[in-house]
């Protein structure tokens, strides 16, 4: 069993047909009961370690597989001196498989008290399972288990869900209805599903644990779950006799009038990631030098710079761009050597497919993009509403990616940074703290810069694009006060982390 942070090294993250292939071989592989006796020992083992003091303990098992590993668990602490009680729901008419009907018996001769469909939380306990459902969760959860999982949810103490917290979408990240389980830890098994890493994944299962169960994870992935590696490789020292001009120039064509501090933060953040000389050009309006960060220099209409200035820069365009952003656009796209794309720059893409056009014809030319949406600015660049690009964050990223020929990074709880015909990156880091404004500015600002530092080297763009997504979210998990970290502050916790 092992706890699932951000992994030293790429982590193979499957879809659900390719848990039930896994599954099915494993089950194929061993004497029956065995999966199911190694899921419930390791589910008990890991309650008692976060628990070692609960003495009541509530198990909720529901019909299924799932809810077998629950059972065999409620035996488990049954049999360590525990007072469990275990309410298994089962609609009228459906019979629990098999394995829960062994475990029940098994929990109930151990002293397990056992519940039929009551939704009723026991008095005083402070360590709940959540074994309702798993993978198999095939639509809203409603009636007596709905009102469970709400019970569940208002345990004070140990919330642990068996596989996946009931009511989440593993493959995808994303919720039907209302009663979801909201775990203070969720102990899966065989293999990390994505959606337990992205939508609201993150947020429904508190810690992530994975017990393989002693199966060998022979699947190919559907995604990774981006390691710590990807950041050390971009720390590569700065050589002796390098200069300025070994870290390229990063223009920062951003700021229309009222939003020129969008465009300080990315410039800031270029700066800050490496980048040897920084220009921004505003896109309405001047501003004057800012005292504080004097090594910035201002230049206008950079995206008239001609083929030569553009085609050796890394450049950024959108970031509190307003309806300005649109017209830098066609040159940008036709020069950039590297472009980087953001917000209202994003929004000048989805509202004229001329530009999108441009946009996928880069690719032939050897010109390489990034386009940094949040889920309303690819849902516009879809076509379609945000909550369904929510619905399944990986294909959404992926099919903008395939269709507009960049790196895409689609922000949010758990980024996923995709790449034409490669397996979309999951980010490990980052929490509520980044959720405010400008810190998609500095994103975008950071990976201008930090792609500049890299423009002749040999790693992959979508390495090093999660690479910046890792270190961004890694300097919000590193903000220990509570409330938001502030833009222009997560600069500064970038470069102590970087
Ligand atoms: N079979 C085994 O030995 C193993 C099973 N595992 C566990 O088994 C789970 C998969 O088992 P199952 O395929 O039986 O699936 P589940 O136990 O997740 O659920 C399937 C059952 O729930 C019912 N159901 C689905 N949605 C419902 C809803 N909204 N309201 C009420 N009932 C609903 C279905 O009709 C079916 O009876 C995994 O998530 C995991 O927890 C794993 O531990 C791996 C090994
Ligand atoms: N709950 C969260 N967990 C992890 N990352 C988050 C969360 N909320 C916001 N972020 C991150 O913060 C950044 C916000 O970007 P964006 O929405 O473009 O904001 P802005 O336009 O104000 O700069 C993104 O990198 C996003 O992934």
């Amino acid at each position: 069993m092992q706890a699932i942070t951000v992994p030293d090294h790429d982590f193979p993250l499957h879809d659900l047909s390719a848990t039930r292939r896994l599954e099915q071989r494993a089950l194929a592989a061993v004497p029956p009961g065995t999966l199911v006796a190694r899921a419930g020992l390791s589910t008990a083992r890991l309650a008692l370690a976060l628990a070692p003091h609960a003495r009541h303990c509530w198990v909720l098992a529901g019909p299924g597989h799932n809810g077998a590993d629950a059972l065999e668990a409620a035996f488990h602490l049954a049999r360590s001196g525990r007072c469990v009680t275990a309410s298994v729901f089962a609609r009228d008419g459906q019979t629990i498989v098999p394995a829960a009907a062994q475990s029940l018996q098994r929990a109930r001769d151990a002293g397990a008290n056992i519940l039929l469909n009551d939704p009723a939380a026991p008095h005083g306990c402070a360590l709940a399972l959540d074994g309702l459902l798993g993978i198999g969760s095939a639509r809203p959860i409603e009636g007596a288990m709905a009102q469970a999982v709400h019970g569940f949810n208002a345990i004070e103490g140990t919330r642990l869900a068996v596989d996946v917290p009931s009511g989440l979408d593993a493959g995808t990240g994303a919720t039907a209805g209302a009663a979801v389980a909201q775990a203070t830890d969720t102990l899966t098994m065989l293999n990390l599903k994505a959606g337990l890493f992205t939508g609201v994944g993150r947020a429904h299962c508190g810690r992530i644990w994975l017990a393989p169960l002693d199966v060998q994870d022979d699947e190919p992935p559907q995604a990774w779950l981006a390691g710590r590696a990807l950041h050390m490789a971009m720390r590569t020292p700065r050589g002796h006799a390098q200069h300025k001009g070994s870290y390229g120039d990063a223009f920062i064509v951003a700021g229309a009038l009222g939003m020129h501090g969008a465009a300080l933060l990315a410039a800031r953040a270029a700066l800050s990631a490496g980048a040897g000389r920084v220009y921004l050009s505003l896109l309405e309006g001047s501003m004057p030098l800012d005292p504080t960060r004097p090594e910035l220099m201002q230049r206008d209409a950079l995206w008239n710079a001609g083929a030569e200035r553009l085609g050796t820069a890394t450049v950024l365009c959108g970031c509190g761009g307003g309806k300005a952003a649109a017209a830098t656009l066609p040159p940008l796209l036709e020069q950039a050597a590297r472009l980087v794309i953001d917000a209202d720059g994003l929004n000048a893409l989805a509202a004229d497919g001329s530009l999108a056009t441009a946009l996928r014809e880069r690719d032939g030319r050897g010109q390489a993009t990034v386009l940094t949406p949040h889920p309303l600015e690819a849902a516009r660049l879809l076509d379609c509403t945000a909550a369904q690009v929510q619905a399944d964050r990986l294909s959404a990223a992926q099919r903008l990616a395939d269709d507009l020929k960049a790196v895409v990074v689609l922000k949010g709880s758990g980024s996923v940074v995709a790449a034409p015909g490669a397996l979309p990156y999951v980010n490990a880091t980052g929490n509520a703290a980044l959720a405010s404004p400008g810190t998609g500015d500095v994103l975008a600002g950071w990976i201008t810069g930090q792609w500049s530092t890299h423009a002749g080297g040999g790693t992959s763009l979508q390495a090093l694009v999660a690479a910046t997504v890792q270190l961004h979210g890694a300097a919000a998990d590193a903000h220990a006060q509570h409330g938001p970290l502030l833009a222009l502050d997560l600069i500064g916790a970038m470069q102590r982390l970087a």
